[in-house]
């Protein structure tokens, strides 16, 4: 069955916040951080912001306490609320990210976003959002059979909790904390509705540049 994705209001249900993941160190992206490289004059993150800020008002921005001045311009002005979790250590990884974004999210649910996906589509949160209740989360199967686990859905606890579970063990990938909670897959082929670059990450200068042809 199709999955349609409707035209998004902006959310009055105070049950979704988002976790926007910034803390990695953008080692691909030559020189300089890539959630404050700009998009047609726009840094990547205050894209993902805005566009998340369709579905929550309520946002928390996951980075080191060294980026937290320059992500905090590059926010300035953002209709959502910001606020901020720094790693208290940092360089642990994606799923240490998220641990420290869901511990400030007082929602109960939390769509949690990369950073460098500035066409994220918030009608696809809506949708993850819509599937992941009564369980403890929703992601998407991409075509490539990859689990896309940075633009997803979860319940807050349930997801912080398998985090922090993981953070110890010797498989630290945020696929093995989604093993420790009750999700549902989406699959990319049966969506409908969303915009196909919503899953496009800008990891390195040249997929900037290409991606600078497609803004509208
Ligand atoms: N807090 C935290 N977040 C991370 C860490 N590593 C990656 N992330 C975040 O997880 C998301 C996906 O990671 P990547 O796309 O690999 O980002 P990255 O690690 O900055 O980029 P590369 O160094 O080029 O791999 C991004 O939004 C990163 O900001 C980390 O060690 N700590």
């Amino acid at each position: 069955m199709a999955l349609v994705a409707h035209s998004p209001p902006v959310s009055a249900d105070r049950s979704l916040g988002a976790v926007v993941l910034a803390g990695g160190y953008s080692r691909r992206f030559d020189d300089g951080d890539k959630a404050l490289a700009e998009l047609e004059g726009t840094p990547m993150i205050r894209r993902v912001v805005d566009r998340i800020g369709a579905v929550t008002d309520d946002v928390v921005v996951n980075c080191r306490s060294d980026q937290r001045d320059s992500v905090e311009g590059a926010l300035s002005g953002a209709d959502a609320t910001i606020r901020f979790a720094i790693d208290p250590v940092p360089d642990r990884g994606p799923v240490a990210g998220i641990h420290a974004g869901l511990e400030e999210c007082e929602r109960e649910y939390a769509a949690v976003v990369a950073c460098d996906m500035p066409f994220v589509d918030p009608a696809l949160i809506e949708t993850l959002f819509d599937r992941a209740r009564e369980r403890d989360g929703a992601v998407v199967e991409l075509e490539s059979g990859w689990l896309q686990t940075t633009q997803a859905v979860y319940r807050t606890a349930a997801m912080a909790r398998a985090c922090a579970e993981t953070m110890g063990a010797e498989d630290n990938r945020v696929l093995a904390a989604l093993e420790k909670i009750d999700c549902v897959t989406l699959y990319e082929r049966a969506l409908e509705g969303i915009d196909q670059r919503t899953f496009e990450s800008i990891d390195t200068r040249e997929s900037l540049r290409a991606a600078e042809k497609r803004v509208e």
